[in-house]
């Protein structure tokens, strides 16, 4: 039996200052996975299985699973293109929590079609199967959004085009900045915390918006990393989302007076993010919010730096 194993980071939709447009993928610097799997195996008939620490978060029902949804979508694409459909079973390792702001909806879906068109022997280029995971994404927050999907694919930090080719842009990153991640324990509905935000924003809010990516950019290519962080900070979500995040404004004064560069929400929440140009200021921050903001036995936090590989086939 041929089995098709994919792996896909966790990532940090919006990176504060571009909703929507920029995210990124993380790597435990301890070497540990944090991130979904997805097996394809040859099967007469096809099935879906789960295991992993969050397994028991999902939807009843093989059907409610977005994995089983990627399934169906890309049979249908194998239909349109002409080509024979795959007889196979799925596995899913459902590592990351659902609702937690580290883009959990989009590892799955990632390593599911990455799995599956490795599975077939490549029958769709980068850009297709990133135009099916935004759609898939879609169906499941509300409204499509690439900042988790592409990211947790591409690896890196990657900027959204709007455009079908290419869909995004890999960016350069520091390679210094360590990236604390604190996932609370608590679940925020992604297409809930996108629906109490405003329809319409102010022009002072939209030149500020444009003004810090545009920055921001520069100073990646520059290799300006004050200049970059002076900018990282959320002019459009986090004044309207944080209320769903107990302890986030102390979480962010504790971080910023031991150093850290920046602070924000990691994708719709409740997982924080700061950044730190160095071990101890990240050890720090994370000994913090693992006391004062995580909630539960679910929580949990990590030091990262930026995954630069993303989804990848991995052995048994
Ligand atoms: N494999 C899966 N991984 C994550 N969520 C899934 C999966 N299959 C179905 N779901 C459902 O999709 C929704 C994802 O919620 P969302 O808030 O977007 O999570 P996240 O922000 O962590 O991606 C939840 O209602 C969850 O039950
Ligand atoms: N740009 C999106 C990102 C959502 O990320 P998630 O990890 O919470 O699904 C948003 O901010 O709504």
């Amino acid at each position: 039996m041929v089995t098709t194993k994919a792996y896909a980071p966790a990532s940090i939709g919006n990176v504060s200052l571009g909703f929507d447009i920029l995210g990124a993928a993380l790597a435990p610097v301890d070497g540990q996975n944090l991130g979904d799997w997805v097996a394809v195996s040859d099967a007469e008939q096809f099935s879906l299985t789960v295991d992993g620490r969050f397994a028991d978060r999902l939807p009843p029902g093989t059907e409610n699973n977005i994995v089983t949804k990627c399934y169906d979508f890309f049979q249908d694409a194998l239909a349109t293109k002409g080509v024979a459909k795959l007889k196979v079973s799925m596995h899913l390792h459902k590592a990351l929590p659902i609702g937690s702001g580290l883009g959990s909806s989009a590892s799955s879906i990632v390593a599911a079609f990455y799995a599956l068109n490795a599975h077939a022997n490549r029958p769709f280029d980068k850009d297709t199967l990133l135009l099916m995971m935004g759609e898939l994404e879609g169906q499941i927050s509300g409204s499509v959004h690439y900042d988790n999907v592409a990211p947790s694919y591409l690896g890196g930090m990657t900027l959204m085009t709007g455009q079908d080719a290419p869909v995004a842009l890999c960016l350069p990153s520091f390679e210094e900045w360590y990236w604390v991640a604190c996932y609370s324990g608590l679940s925020v509905s992604t297409a809930a915390a996108r629906r109490i935000l405003p329809k319409e924003f102010d022009m002072q809010t939209c030149l500020t918006f444009g003004r810090q990516i545009g920055v921001f950019i520069d100073a990646l290519y520059r290799g300006d990393k004050k200049l970059a962080s002076s900018v990282m900070t959320d002019v459009i979500a986090e004044q309207h989302r944080k209320s769903l995040l107990p302890h986030f404004d102390e979480a962010r004064s504790y971080a910023k007076a031991q150093g850290a560069l920046a602070f924000g929400i990691s994708g719709s929440g409740p997982t924080v993010f700061a950044v730190a140009d160095s071990l101890s200021t990240a050890q720090a921050v994370q000994t913090w919010l693992n006391e004062h903001y995580i909630q539960n036995e679910d929580g949990f936090s990590h030091i990262c730096k930026i995954d630069t590989a993303g989804t990848r086939v991995v052995s048994e």
